[in-house]
């Protein structure tokens, strides 16, 4: 039997909704650390990965087919029942822009609450974002710490950011990719069949 639309909206009111954007090439401990620890802490019911399409800002670097990107943070996230993996960012086509992510991410839940998790880097570029002063509008934000960065509000709006501590991982997808291309292993930096799925493809060799 398929659900009505009203057995729908009721069952995704209240929810509280994760969101973990990011590149993810390739995904690692360090983003599923981060989502972990924020879904404990701050009560959500799912957390959902969001691969970039396009990531413009990195526009200078070569980033990976996202359909390997997509493919390793499911892989990744397979295994946890509270995360979850959408293609919305891909399937849109053009630059990623976290203000689309969010209108399409609350198109398909009118009712949930919106968290959207970022590292201290990210978040001190959040000024350079498309549109940042609707962002904060759009969700609440979570900031949470990185080894080499530091975890500041500049000021963002009152009560629009949550800065957060969670177990330090100085994993990095630049080091990953590094790693690969010298010959150096991966294993527990990333899930094993991140691994394995890099091998398989081949991803990362020539630097
Ligand atoms: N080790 C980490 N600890 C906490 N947050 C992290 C960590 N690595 C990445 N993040 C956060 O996860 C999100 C997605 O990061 P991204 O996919 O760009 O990974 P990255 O390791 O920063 O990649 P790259 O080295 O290619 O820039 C960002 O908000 C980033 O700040
Ligand atoms: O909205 C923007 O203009 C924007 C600019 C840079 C990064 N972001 C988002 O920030 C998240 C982390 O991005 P990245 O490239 O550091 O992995 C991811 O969800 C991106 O879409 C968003």
């Amino acid at each position: 039997m398929t659900a009505e639309p009203a057995d729908r909206a009721a069952r995704s009111r209240g929810r509280r909704l994760g969101v973990m954007g990011g590149t993810f090439d390739p995904i690692h401990h360090g983003h599923l650390v981060a989502a972990s620890e924020v879904a404990n802490m701050f009560d959500l019911d799912e957390v959902v990965f969001v691969p970039t399409g396009r990531p413009w800002q990195k526009s200078d670097q070569l980033v990976s087919p996202a359909e390997d990107r997509y493919l390793m943070t499911v892989i990744a996230t397979a295994e946890n029942p509270q995360f979850s993996v959408s293609r919305i960012d891909i399937d849109r086509g053009g630059p990623t822009y976290t203000t689309d992510t969010l209108a399409d991410l609350r198109a398909e839940n009118p009712d949930a609450e919106l968290f959207f998790i970022t590292g201290a880097d990210a978040l001190n570029q959040i000024l350079s974002w498309r549109r940042p002063g609707d962002l904060f509008d759009q969700a609440h934000f979570i900031g949470v710490t990185r080894p080499g960065h530091t975890l500041t509000d500049p000021g963002f709006p009152a009560g629009s950011v949550s800065l957060v501590e969670v177990p330090a991982l100085a994993i990095s997808s630049t080091d990953c990719r590094a790693r690969v291309a010298k010959g150096q292993p991966i294993w527990y930096l990333v899930p094993d069949g991140v691994v394995r799925y890099i091998s398989k493809r081949r991803l990362y060799r020539d630097g």
